[in-house]
């Protein structure tokens, strides 16, 4: 595994090591001891232990997020697209923190493998570039509906740059992601 830092502190791109032979290819897509080894290796700190898996189907244009846990429920997310394509985005929502409502974004699919380590903290969010994309990520705390708050997708105070597919004119929204803007939130997680 290969952890490669993004523009934002803290997030951080994980490459798995891929196995190829004649049968096709084996990968671990996670490894503990590993993963927290890597993120020492880059000063990062271990996250809680993963407590619940989730696994989410989207057509093309679809766009999930921008969502977040506050505490007591705050969520670290590992993500990765197994099936199809995605835009991954991460925001920095941390009160006090320096880098403050900056984001980042990373192409995921399932020829790259690649993953995105979201710590808590950070606001999470991705736009499915194909049909049937397949997006499978491990959380460090169960849901908790009323921990959970949405920061609508094109904040400008963020101004998250969200590539669409081709064909798609605007991004497919559920209600609830029709949300306020970042100043808007009524309470964000602090800096730890
Ligand atoms: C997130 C979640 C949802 N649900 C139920 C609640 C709804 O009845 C249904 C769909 O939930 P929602 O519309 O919140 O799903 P997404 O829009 O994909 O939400 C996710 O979107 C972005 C990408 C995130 O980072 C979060 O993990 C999460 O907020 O599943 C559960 O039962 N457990 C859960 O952990």
């Amino acid at each position: 595994m290969k952890l490669i830092p993004t523009d934002l502190p803290g997030v951080v791109i994980v490459e798995p090591a891929v196995f190829t032979d004649e049968r096709g290819w084996f990968s671990e897509s996670f490894n503990e001891p590993r993963f927290h080894a890597a993120l020492a290796g880059l000063g990062l700190p271990a996250p809680r232990a993963f407590l619940q898996d989730n696994h989410s189907c989207s057509h093309a244009g679809v766009l999930r997020g921008l969502h977040y846990q506050l505490p007591p429920h705050a969520q670290g997310k590992l993500v990765r697209v197994v099936k199809g394509a995605a835009f991954d985005v991460a925001v920095d929502i941390r009160a006090g923190s320096p880098h403050f409502g900056r984001w980042t974004g990373v192409l995921l699919n399932a020829e790259n493998k690649r993953q995105l380590w979201v710590p808590e903290g950070f606001a999470h969010g991705f736009v499915s570039l194909e049909d049937d994309t397949h997006f499978l990520y491990k959380t460090t705390d169960v849901y908790a509906k009323d921990c959970e708050r949405s920061i609508r997708y094109d904040d400008p105070a963020i101004g998250v740059q969200w590539p669409l597919p081709p064909g798609v004119a605007a991004a497919l929204l559920a209600a609830k992601d029709a949300a306020a803007p970042l100043l808007a939130q009524a309470d964000l997680p602090p800096l730890r």
